[in-house]
């Protein structure tokens, strides 16, 4: 494969800052004295990767000219460009973050949007210095690994790890104490922000559902313990959905599951009690009692069954299953405070509405699951903030000028403004 070299981008305002879930890449070591007497030029600033085993999640700080500077915020020496001096010395940058993700198997079109932004280059290229030729972006998960090579031959980078566990704990943490409105839980249909107490925020529980689960319970910054797992999560519902209803993509297997009725193939409680719930022991009739159970005593083939039904089998069956797992972990630990992460959860209302079911049913009302916005970015997050070089006080949520950003799901978009620290 081979990525052509952008050129220069002359007089534009470039921006930069990537993660993959696999990694981070720092710009410009220098990028302060290099603004020195070309303000009006832009930073690329510094791009981080991160990648997993099904999609590579690309975390970028971008600083951009549209971008309004609000003077009443702090270190108001802010000046137009939205950059000021740092009072630790150095300089802070205006700009936000941005979150983009690609399937692994279209990296190619990952690598083109990185030469495409330039996120490759350290440093402001575009001010007409050069380029350090030591191109480094902090990576995290396996494909911090596995596509070391690639990114060295094709664009010149070298990944510089991120252990995943702290990656992930790291981009919670940042987004629950810095972040607006990140959390919320999901309760008949609907979302409810909750305003998290930076006071009492730890511990929680961390549940990241990716192709497995990873469960963590977090004590503070950089205090955690993977606690559990379970190898049954996002990668078994696509790998054995895809077997099973030989859908093509994702979206198509979580779109049949709206469509499907998880009854025609689950047994339930009424099934085996004629109808009848099991109040003793706390089961109404409509419960699940074996998921797929039904199956074993229908004289029928797979190809006789929906796709649709047995992809809401499906879905119910791992959803409930994770829920109940970090439930017991919570457990285990006396944690209130349960957060799901992970692309698997991919703000789907059935799935979210599943595990908040499990967790409530289960821990008797004690525990609640919550969401995050940016769910599947934790890793990639972490692995930029490995730089430390955001200002917490200066992050919020932007949200698309002609929508509420608090209903909006978020896919790719999930802007962030902030401000970086960048040393002279
Ligand atoms: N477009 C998509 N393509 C593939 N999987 C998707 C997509 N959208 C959501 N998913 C779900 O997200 C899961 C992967 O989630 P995520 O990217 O957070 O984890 P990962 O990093 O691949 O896994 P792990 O953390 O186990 O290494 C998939 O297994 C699938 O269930
Ligand atoms: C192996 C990782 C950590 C890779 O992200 C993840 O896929 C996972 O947590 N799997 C579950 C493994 C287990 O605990 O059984």
């Amino acid at each position: 494969m081979s990525i052509g070299v952008p050129k220069r981008l002359q007089n534009k305002k470039v921006s930069v800052v990537g993660t993959w879930k696999i990694n981070i890449i720092w710009c410009s070591p220098t990028l302060t004295q290099r603004y020195g007497g070309t303000l009006s030029l832009n930073p690329g600033v510094r791009q981080i990767l991160s990648s997993p085993g099904s999609l590579i999640k690309i975390v970028y700080f971008s600083t951009s000219k549209e971008q309004p500077v609000d003077k009443t915020k702090k270190n108001a020496s802010r000046d137009s460009n939205g950059v000021s001096n740092c009072s630790k010395g150095g300089y802070l940058v205006n700009g936000r973050l941005y979150f983009i993700k690609f399937e692994t198997s279209k990296i190619n079109e990952c690598l083109d949007f990185i030469s495409s932004k330039q996120l490759h280059y350290r440093g402001v290229q575009q001010c007409g210095f050069p380029v350090s030729d030591k191109n480094i972006i902090k990576a995290t998960g396996g494909g911090a690994f596995k596509f070391a090579d690639l990114f060295k031959e094709n664009l010149g980078i070298s990944l510089d790890k991120v252990d995943e566990m702290s990656s992930l704990v790291s981009g919670a943490n940042f987004l629950l104490k810095a972040v607006p409105s990140e959390a919320f839980t999901y309760v008949n249909g609907k979302r409810n922000y909750e305003q998290i107490d930076h006071n009492d925020l730890f511990p929680y529980l961390l549940v990241n559902i990716g192709s497995g689960v990873s469960m963590i319970k977090v004590d503070g910054d950089g205090k955690f313990e993977r606690v559990s797992g379970t190898s049954v999560g996002g990668g078994t519902f696509w790998g054995l959905g895809k077997l099973l209803t030989k859908c093509k993509s994702f979206d198509a297997l979580l779109e049949m599951s709206h469509q499907g009725n998880n009854r025609v193939i689950d047994m339930l409680v009424g099934d085996i009690y004629g109808g009848m719930d099991y109040s003793k022991i706390g089961l109404t009739s409509t419960a699940i009692a074996s998921s797929f159970g039904k199956a074993i005593s229908e004289d029928k083939e797979l190809e006789e069954y929906k796709p649709e039904d047995v992809a809401r089998s499906l879905l119910r069956m791992i959803s409930n299953n994770i829920g109940q797992i970090a439930y017991l972990n919570a457990l285990r630990f006396g944690l209130k405070k349960i957060f799901f992460g992970g692309f698997f959860i991919g703000g789907h209302a059935y799935t979210m509405d599943t595990i908040s079911v499990a967790v409530d049913f289960w821990s008797k009302g004690e525990a609640k699951a919550m969401f995050l916005r940016h769910e599947g970015f934790l890793g990639a997050l972490g692995a930029f903030m490995n730089y430390q070089l955001v200002q917490d006080d200066s992050v919020r949520l932007v949200g698309d000028k002609n929508s509420n950003p608090l209903v909006e799901d978020l896919n790719d978009n999930g802007i962030i403004e902030c401000c970086v620290q960048a040393s002279s």
